[in-house]
């Protein structure tokens, strides 16, 4: 089964265009006004409109507060969230409950201990997302989209949930392998597929959804 692909931080209806054409199988949205992918449920909404029934459509926050959640359920629609803060167990069940969509929950891993921590979750995520946690000394780190891998033996063979998204620091240049290491069935990525910070670049998001798919 080839692998599935979310593209994540797309801002323009060429770049959402360009990856559904190019087989993606989710589109990420990211609402956190510090990243340079940030997008207002207006302009959100416009693009879910070119993307439903076609991708999935993922609403990033982090550590939203109930009236973000309930602006982007009313007025995008997405397939699911995914949380990339410190959400509890506890709050991933209410933003499931509140919005009626599965949330998928982003942990940022190092160590064993921090792949561990997905085993919390299990009951109330939809999905678990592996990310990389960034260096302390990074200055002005994002709580993702840092474009940084982690060290993918930490996910391997069986060390991890049987199904989980792997996501850090993957580009056209390494996702096939990061699959091979990891098994991992759904990749995301953001900063490998920009030409700076929020700016996608076309030719690169079609050379990493050619790059997944082909790595099994
Ligand atoms: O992309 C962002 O700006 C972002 C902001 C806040 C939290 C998460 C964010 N992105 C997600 O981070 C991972 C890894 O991204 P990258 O490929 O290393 O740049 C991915 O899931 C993004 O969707």
């Amino acid at each position: 089964m080839p692998t599935d692909v979310k593209i994540c931080g797309l801002s323009t209806p060429e770049t959402v265009t360009a990856a559904l054409a190019a087989g993606a199988d989710l589109v990420g949205f990211v609402f956190f006004p510090k990243s340079p992918r940030n997008v207002s449920t207006a302009t959100a909404k416009d693009l879910a409109r070119i993307a439903r029934g076609k991708a999935k459509i993922v609403a990033l926050i982090v550590d939203a507060e109930d009236a973000l959640i309930d602006e982007i359920t009313r007025e995008v629609a997405p397939d699911l969230f995914q949380a990339h803060g410190g959400e509890t167990p506890e709050r991933i069940a209410e933003i499931n409950r509140r919005s009626g969509r599965p949330v998928i929950k982003a942990i940022k891993i190092k160590s064993d201990a921090d792949v561990a921590q997905a085993k919390a979750y299990e009951t109330t995520a939809a999905l678990i997302l592996y990310d990389a946690k960034a260096p302390e000394t990074l200055k002005n780190a994002l709580p993702g989209g840092n474009g940084i891998a982690f060290d993918w033996t930490l996910v391997g063979s069986g060390k991890s949930l049987p199904s989980f998204i792997l996501s850090g620091g993957l580009n056209p240049a390494n996702v096939a392998q990061a699959v091979k290491v990891t098994g991992a069935r759904i990749v995301d990525v953001s900063s490998g597929v920009e030409k700076s910070p929020g700016i996608k670049d076309i030719t690169l998001i079609r050379e990493f959804i050619a790059a997944a798919k082909g790595a099994r």
